[in-house]
């Protein structure tokens, strides 16, 4: 954005903002965002951790909780959600100046709700979604969330005048694909036949589409909107709740893990502080390269270790006291199959009754067996992204948070 704005103070919405990355993401522009002026965090489900923020902030004092108005709802003709909302003040961490930050309860399905929430905004980071690989959740409310939900967003900045979105796809949207192909440190622009028939790929590669697609649509005063899309592979770090599943369950098994995928097979990692400094970046910069970046994709990459599934998830879980068995898989391949169909077959023949929805299923099955690693630097190339954090950083901090997750510090 133009330097004559220096001093202009901008106005930022993340969806999703309490959730696993979009913690990270909200924290990451409170310390590194210069122009951050105010920060909108719309969530269904509010994190306590939003009220530290408070405590850690001199200006403390200024907070109200179910205050049921917004700031600048009329701005659009908007009206306000009717969402529990709490508002409070923090500061940058180098305690430089203030940033108001807004805490608003809601629903990217219902499109008043966003639209309160988006109307005066200047930038949205887009990362609520439902992450249901499991069956927890119906197709319909996956694709209402993820998809219905994107549709809100964009047609939130379009009626009020919100011109940089940016948002969190996925490396699903490209594979692996149901024929197991592997895509061995691909990018951008690598050839792949992206063939997806789970709820989740699916309507992330729609909502993607229509992100992409929204791109250069104008906006109510009559600017283009600018948008692209942030593609993470497995994302891990502080707040990875199947990384401590896994850490639990290798305590129930006395501390043991057994291999179930060969080694040779590559999956695709990230720190989350990483994806999170790539979406305050992008978001950043959008204004400026906008030509450039301007309807286009980015994965998400850092400097961690090409490892299989399992063998990165030791790289934590193993300093926890955690031990992986067997140099190769315990159980054939075949077995496996069987046991993930067999749990896809109880989990529909209980669905009536209870909810089961355990790891093995045939989908997560393919996707932990299929390499699927990145390599590129468009995210360098375009907007300047350099990952924040080492290998070791993002190392250390997972393990000291595996650690106080589980109360396994030694
Ligand atoms: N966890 C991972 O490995 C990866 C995640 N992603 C994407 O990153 C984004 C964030 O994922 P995570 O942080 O892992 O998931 P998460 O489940 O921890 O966070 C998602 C957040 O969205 C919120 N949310 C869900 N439905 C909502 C609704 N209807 N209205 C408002 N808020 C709603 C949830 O309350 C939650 O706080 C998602 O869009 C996901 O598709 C992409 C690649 C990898
Ligand atoms: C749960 C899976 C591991 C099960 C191992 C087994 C079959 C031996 O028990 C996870 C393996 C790969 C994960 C997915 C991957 O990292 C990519 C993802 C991207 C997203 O956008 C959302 C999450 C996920 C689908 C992630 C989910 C867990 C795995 C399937």
């Amino acid at each position: 954005m133009a330097d004559s704005a220096q001093a202009q103070k901008l106005v930022y919405l993340v969806t999703g903002g309490c959730g696993f990355l979009g913690e990270h993401v909200v924290r990451m522009l409170l310390q590194r965002e210069p122009r951050l002026g105010e920060l909108r965090v719309f969530d269904q489900h509010l994190g306590p951790w939003l009220e530290e923020l408070k405590t850690g902030s001199c200006w403390g004092s200024l907070w109200w909780r179910g205050c049921g108005r917004f700031p600048n709802p009329s701005q659009a003709g908007i009206p306000t959600p009717a969402v529990e909302q709490m508002m409070l003040v923090s500061v940058h961490m180098d305690g430089s100046r203030p940033v108001r930050v807004t805490a608003i309860q809601g629903d990217v399905t219902q499109a008043h709700e966003v639209a309160a929430a988006v109307a005066g905004a200047h930038v949205v980071i887009h990362t609520a979604g439902l992450v249901d690989v499991f069956g927890r959740a119906s197709p319909k409310t996956i694709h209402e969330v993820n998809v219905q939900g994107t549709r809100n967003v964009i047609e939130a900045c379009v009626q009020t005048g919100t011109r940089f979105l940016v948002y969190t796809s996925s490396m699903e949207v490209v594979g692996p694909n149901t024929k197991g192909h592997p895509f061995y440190r691909g990018n951008e622009d690598t050839p792949y036949e992206a063939v997806h028939r789970h709820p989740y790929p699916c309507s992330k590669a729609l909502a993607e589409w229509l992100v992409l697609e929204a791109n250069g649509r104008k906006v109510r005063g009559g600017l283009p909107l600018v948008t692209c899309a942030l593609r993470p592979t497995g994302i891990y770090g502080e707040g990875h709740q199947i990384m401590r599943d896994f850490y639990r369950q290798g305590l129930r098994l006395g501390g043991w893990l057994f291999r179930a995928i060969p080694a040779s097979v590559e999956h695709g990692r990230v720190y989350v502080g990483n994806v999170a400094w790539m979406h305050v970046l992008a978001a950043r910069e959008l204004e400026q390269r906008a030509t450039l970046m301007g309807g286009q994709v980015y994965f998400c990459y850092d400097g961690s270790p090409y490892r299989s599934y399992e063998d990165f998830n030791m790289e934590f879980l193993g300093p926890c006291g955690l031990r992986l068995v067997g140099a190769r898989p315990l159980l054939p391949y075949w077995l496996l199959v069987f046991l993930a169909a067999l749990n896809a077959l109880l989990q529909w023949l209980l669905r009536p009754l209870v909810l089961y929805a355990p790891l093995l299923n045939p989908y997560t099955l393919a996707v932990a067996n299929t390499t699927f690693t990145v390599s590129t630097d468009k995210a360098q190339r375009h907007f300047g992204y350099e990952p924040l954090f080492s290998w070791e950083d993002s190392r250390t901090r997972t393990i000291l948070w595996v650690q106080a997750a589980t109360g396994s510090a030694q």
